[in-house]
């Protein structure tokens, strides 16, 4: 980034004005015989606003006003997030208001509104946003009045989700809008506020940023914090919202539920939900790990969760004796409790638990995905995380450096939330009392690949770089044909970055492994050979 600290600007301000979109244009690609469009390395559509009409009068009609426009609003969300992930990669290294300004720019060469910006003031690293803008010629507006009239209320809730989403991701914390006016209604034309998402309820339509309201945390929410727990289930990404929808459904059976998926991924998070939402909300939950289970320990649990729940964590190890026992006692029925369990493993796939008890608690499973496969929860989590280690209670959260956000937003996350979670709380310790948290206190050294070692004759480990590895077959040829014909550096680079883009689909994340890099490298190089 090329500047630093607060950014202030309102009015007629040049520093508003909105810079050429040559750039964010140049990836955006029809490949008429494939019947694809990308932008970058995401796909799209072009939507007739007559078709969008008839999507949200169908919505009102079956879902009512609410959920209707819960959902709209959660889509246009999605877009902003995917757009401000596209923003991050081509305007990474633009000014911070370039970097913003690509969020209208993006959302007016996709057709859905013309936007004038009113009044802008930031600043990253203290998580302070205002943000004030003019729409002009909404599609949603065009779409509204053509199936449904004029309206009482404001109706863009695509665009309010999709400035939303965008911002959170230039912000690295939950920001919303709200439609002060609109079109729709009367007004000459529509204007949008955006702010921080505080401690109070999210504005309608947006409750899926915060599953249970942001209450005073209870006694026994306090407890859980301490156990580790960190409160409601957040996350908008479409696979974490399938799980939850899940939840919500069998919460209120008696069914056993298994919780699959990665260590770290929020099994025991949501199963601690489910628990909440169950008739048996006011009995134990109770959690054992299967791998540290014995016989005294499992008795010992099945009394103590005599009308609540039993978690069984990490199923997939728990001994053959205990699966025996746990299999008698589940049809034995005579515990008072609600069966739930968790494992890392796929059970179906073998992996030595009984089929009888697969069947059993495995009755209805639920799949929580990678959060490596879901980043655009990563800036809601980090919201929550750093008000969780403020300094004091209601005191504002300490803010994140561009490097940091952009680093969090990159990693891959083999711990998934918990490693989150951790990396959040000791770089608030290791960053001083005014200062954002920055790379190094999130990552430290750790990022550094690990070295390769082989084994060396004398049988002592030794870094590979001392034996280089043999070069692939063929290669003598390629090189000979690739010097006579002068292909220079940068254009070989640039002719096998394009076939693997294009081997990949389109998909970069494809493409980087197949060049052995990683998904931001070949970012950097990509717009290095665009731009
Ligand atoms: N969606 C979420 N919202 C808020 N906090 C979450 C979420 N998912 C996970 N966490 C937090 O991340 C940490 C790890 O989650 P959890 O213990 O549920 O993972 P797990 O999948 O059960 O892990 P393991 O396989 O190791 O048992 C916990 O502190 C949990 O509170």
């Amino acid at each position: 980034m090329s500047e630093e600290g607060p950014f202030v600007a309102a009015g007629d301000d040049d520093a508003l004005r909105l810079p050429d979109s040559a750039d964010l244009l140049r990836h955006l690609r029809f490949w008429p015989k494939d019947g694809r469009i990308t932008l970058g390395d995401e796909r799209m559509v072009l939507v007739h606003v007559g078709a969008l009409a008839t999507l949200r009068r169908e919505l009102i009609a079956a879902l009512g006003v609410t959920r209707a426009r819960a959902v709209l609003t959660r889509m246009g969300y999605v877009s902003g997030q995917r757009d401000g992930e596209y923003a991050r990669r081509i305007r990474g290294s633009a000014s911070y208001y370039d970097l913003l300004a690509a969020g209208p720019q993006l959302h007016a060469l996709e057709g859905m509104v013309a936007v004038r910006p009113l009044e802008v003031q930031f600043d990253i690293e203290r998580g302070h946003y205002r943000g004030e803008f003019a729409w002009r010629s909404s599609a949603e507006v065009e779409a509204h009045l053509g199936s449904e009239g004029p309206a009482a209320e404001p109706v863009c809730w695509t665009l309010i989700g999709y400035a939303s989403g965008f911002t959170t991701v230039f912000m690295g914390r939950p920001i919303v809008y709200r439609e002060v006016a609109c079109r729709a209604c009367g007004a000459r034309h529509c204007r949008l506020v955006g702010r921080p998402l505080g401690d109070d309820l999210p504005p309608p339509g947006f409750e899926f940023l915060a599953e249970r309201p942001h209450a005073a945390a209870s006694p026994s929410e306090a407890s859980r914090a301490a156990a580790g727990d960190h409160g409601p289930v957040i996350g908008a990404a479409t696979g974490l919202r399938a799980a939850w929808a899940l939840v919500e459904r069998v919460a209120a059976t008696a069914l056993p539920v298994l919780f699959e998926g990665e260590p770290g991924v929020g099994k025991r998070h949501l199963a601690r939900a489910l628990h909440d939402r169950s008739p048996r909300a006011s009995g134990p939950f109770v959690v054992v790990r299967a791998g540290a289970l014995d016989r005294a320990g499992l008795a010992d649990a099945l009394a103590r969760a005599r009308g609540g729940s039993l978690l069984v964590a990490d199923l997939d190890r728990l001994s053959p004796e205990l699966q025996d026992r746990l299999l008698h006692a589940f049809d034995a029925g005579d515990h008072d409790l609600r069966w739930l369990a968790s494992t890392r493993a796929d059970l179906r796939r073998g992996g030595g638990v009984r089929d009888e008890l697969v069947q059993r608690l495995g009755a209805f499973p639920i799949w929580l995905p990678p959060l490596r496969e879901r980043r655009e929860d990563i800036p809601l989590l980090l919201g929550r995380f750093l008000a969780e280690h403020a300094r004091a209670p209601g005191e504002r959260p300490r803010g994140v450096t561009e490097a940091a956000n952009n680093a969090l937003l990159d990693h891959d996350y083999p711990g998934n939330v918990r490693e989150l979670w951790a990396r959040v709380a000791r770089a608030a310790v290791l960053a001083g009392d005014d200062e954002p948290i920055d790379r190094g206190h999130l990552f430290g050294g750790d990022e550094a690949p690990p070295a390769r070692l082989e084994l060396a004759p004398a049988g002592v480990l030794q870094p590979l770089a001392a034996a280089p590895e043999p070069a692939p077959a063929g290669i003598d040829d390629l090189i000979d044909a690739l010097l006579e014909r002068r292909t220079g550096i940068d254009a070989l680079e640039q002719a096998l970055i394009r076939g693997a883009v294009e081997r990949a689909g389109g998909n970069l994340s494809a493409a980087a492994r197949l060049l052995g890099l990683t998904r931001p490298q070949l970012a950097y190089r990509f717009r290095k050979t665009d731009g």
